[in-house]
């Protein structure tokens, strides 16, 4: 079953102008084949993302969550459908593009400041403009004291921030996030979460998310799109319809925070008690 939602603006969106979607997935589906064994990862996938949205995507481990981001990154190629950007097909790897991935991956002898760095130099972004831009992230992420640390001087929180530093140098009009904040314990994660919100909201970027966390995807979210297991398929999308402004603590004790919680545990099938 898939659902196709077109995205309703509302108090926590900023549909751009001529109503095209920043990303929008018709009828994608990916097949692999892999020792001789044929694998139908994603099945049928529909949804737009309107530009400025944050989407998060939820689902059973081997739903198919990373293939959808490489999909539209144009590092797979589905076998069926069509992913765009804008209005345009992504026909190859799209190098404009930010992604954000579960593990750092820093230079470990690069400085904080030059691993950032390094992504404008690949693209060959104007100096001054791009020193800048890295100067400002550094700043909007508190990295700033750390300008010149070495990766494994750092806290793995401050790593995933450097990523997210070297994602957004280039001011991607979408930013990927795989699962990135999965190897960081609870309370460096909340705290990430909320810088990640802080960040999205500063930059307007359109931003989808994979992520094993329901309460992580409810709180940054305007949506969640819900996985069903392989072949992963959309099984519904969630309007999270929480205020744009959203305090952790208070978020966390909303009733509108529980009911779409509860909502998506239900369409996992997640066991909430114990026998
Ligand atoms: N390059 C590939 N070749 C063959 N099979 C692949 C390839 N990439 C992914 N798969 C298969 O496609 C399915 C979906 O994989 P994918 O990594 O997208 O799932 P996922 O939902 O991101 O998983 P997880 O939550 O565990 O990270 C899996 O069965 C995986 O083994």
């Amino acid at each position: 079953m898939t659902t196709r939602m077109r995205f309703r603006p509302d108090a926590d969106s900023r549909p751009d102008e001529d109503g095209s979607a920043a990303v929008t997935m018709g009828q994608v589906s990916v097949r692999f084949t892999a020792r001789r064994t044929r694998v139908t990862a994603l099945r049928d996938v529909s949804f737009d993302v309107a530009p400025g949205e944050f989407v998060s995507i939820v689902g059973p481990s081997g739903c198919g969550k990373s293939t959808l981001l490489k999909v539209i990154a144009g590092l797979t190629k589905p076998s069926a459908g069509t992913a765009s950007l804008f209005g345009l097909p992504v026909t190859a790897p799209r190098p404009d593009i930010g992604y954000v991935f579960q593990r750092a991956a820093l230079l470990e002898w690069r400085s904080v400041r030059r691993n950032i760095a390094l992504q404008a130099e690949m693209r060959h972004l104007p100096r001054g403009s791009a020193s800048e831009r890295v100067e400002a992230l550094i700043g909007m992420t508190g990295l700033r004291g750390f300008e010149d640390a070495l990766p494994h001087e750092l806290s793995g929180g401050m790593q995933q921030r450097v990523s997210l530093c070297r994602a957004l140098v280039h001011e991607p009009p979408v930013l990927l996030m795989d699962e990135p904040f999965g190897a960081l314990d609870a309370l460096t994660r909340e705290q990430m979460n909320v810088e990640l919100r802080r960040i999205w909201r500063e930059t307007a970027t359109t931003v989808l998310l994979v992520t094993h966390s329901i309460a992580e995807a409810v709180y940054l979210s305007n949506r969640v799109i819900v996985m069903s297991s392989r072949p992963g398929s959309v099984l519904e999308i969630i309007d999270v319809g929480l205020p744009r402004d959203r305090d952790y603590v208070a978020t966390m004790a909303a009733p509108g925070f529980a009911t779409a919680t509860a909502h998506i545990r239900e369409l996992l099938g997640a066991r909430t008690t114990a026998d």
